[in-house]
């Protein structure tokens, strides 16, 4: 196709349907549910009992299933890695504790640059390092807000845990029950990689640049945050604790319907039918409450579920992935506001990934636009208008 015959393209708003990209990363076919990574099915991946997030971090990343050693090492130098610089933690304090943790991430992994940008972008020590470093940092500094906003210090990582495990510690003080450690590193799986979607084609921008890798995961957790987004899974449960109870549901939905509202948690650009995400988080909800005690908002949402699919499923609107992961997350006591900032924890492995496909057959993204404003006005000096 030649540049001519592109311009006279139609224009698709959001780029609906246009390939932007080519890659090998993951694959998803939303009139049939299914997403794959590297080739395997994500139920696959999620129910098997050895799997771990850096295990598909690393599939998602270098594109195979690591072996033993390749595992072990690559889960030692992140565990190596996990601490941050006194200064980001001082810096960390300086922000207002009312402020939103993804915006306090989004600061946060932008300055990590400061630090480690070389952008040596040919060596692949520099690239493994930047992979690592970001895998193993994120999730301190999401949780070092959390603490620091609530007057504490933030807690060290505790080397003799694992990455998800570490974490919740890092996040509550406690040790989590295992079962509860491993739904949320499952939860982490799910949330790692989803081809094109609107944080993946931020950072894929940014990469094209050739600018560092902390400004390319800078620049995703800005878009990761919005409602449409990753953002949804917090209003999820604003929604389902405004309802209150089964009986508001009805009419809840025909008001949002009636004004034109949307209802978070449902419909996708790709999936036409349940996100299969969703159905095995529905899942895990269901084994964590089994547990640790259930939750009343679960009810709500399942039932809720049901009317969303009568009202609206003609048009193909059905749970998204942001539909019940914040109901596993809430009954492991985590705010709402982090539900969002812990999607970027699992989402920096498709960011990454992305980023290295990205730059071995870069080309600076630069698409057109069809003008239409004016032409050839006259200027009109200040003193005339
Ligand atoms: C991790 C993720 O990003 S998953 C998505 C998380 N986001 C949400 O849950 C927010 C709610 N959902 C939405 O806003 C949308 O479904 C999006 C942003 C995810 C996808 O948007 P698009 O692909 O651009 O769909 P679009 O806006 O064209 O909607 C198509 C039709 O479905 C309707 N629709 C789409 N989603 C919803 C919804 N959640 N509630 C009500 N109506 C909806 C639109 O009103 C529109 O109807 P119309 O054709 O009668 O005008
Ligand atoms: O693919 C999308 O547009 C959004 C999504 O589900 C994700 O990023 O996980």
């Amino acid at each position: 196709m030649t540049v001519s015959s592109i311009n006279a393209c139609e224009y698709m708003p959001g780029l609906e349907g246009i390939p932007a990209a080519r890659s090998k990363i993951s694959f998803v076919d939303g009139k049939q549910g299914i997403l794959e990574y590297r080739g395997i099915p994500v139920e696959e991946i999620a129910k098997a009992p050895s799997t771990t997030f850096l295990e598909t971090a690393y599939l998602l990343i270098w594109g195979k299933l690591p072996t033993r050693v390749e595992l072990h090492e690559f889960e030692s130098d992140i565990r190596y890695h996990r601490r941050v610089k006194y200064r980001i933690r001082d810096m960390m304090k300086c922000f207002p504790e009312s402020g939103h943790p993804m915006d306090a991430l989004q600061a946060s992994a932008a300055a990590l640059g400061l630090f480690y940008s070389r952008r040596a972008l040919d060596d692949p020590q520099y690239i493994r390092q930047a992979v690592v470093r970001l895998l193993a940092k994120i999730p301190t500094m999401v949780a070092a807000f959390q603490l620091i906003r609530e007057g504490n210090d933030p807690i060290q990582p505790n080397d003799d845990l694992d990455y998800s495990t570490n974490f919740l510690y890092m996040l509550t003080e406690r040790i989590p029950d295992p079962l509860a450690a491993r739904i949320f590193d499952i939860c982490l799986t799910l949330h790692a990689e989803h081809t094109i979607n609107a944080s993946t084609f931020s950072a894929m921008v940014t990469a094209s640049t050739l600018t560092d890798p902390y400004a390319v995961v800078a620049s995703a957790v800005g878009t990761l945050a919005g409602p449409l987004h990753g953002g949804a899974n917090e209003e999820v449960i604003a929604m389902l604790e405004d309802m209150g109870s089964p009986e508001n549901i009805r009419p809840y939905i025909d008001r949002c319907l009636a004004e034109k509202k949307r209802i978070m948690g449902f419909g996708h650009r790709v999936y036409k039918v349940k996100d299969p995400r969703a159905s095995i988080l529905q899942g895990l909800a269901e084994q964590l409450f089994n547990k640790i005690g259930h939750d009343r908002l679960y009810d709500i949402a399942v039932e809720m579920e049901h009317v969303v699919e009568e009202k609206l499923g003609h048009k193909g609107i059905y749970a998204n992935v942001d539909f019940y992961s914040g109901l596993v997350y809430r009954r492991l006591g985590i705010p709402t506001d982090l539900f969002t900032p812990i999607f970027a924890i699992a989402r920096v492995a498709g960011w990454l990934a992305h980023w290295k496909e990205q730059l071995a057959v870069n080309r600076i993204f630069r698409p057109t636009q069809q003008y239409i404003g004016q032409h050839g006005l006259p200027y009109v000096p200040v003193t005339e208008r």
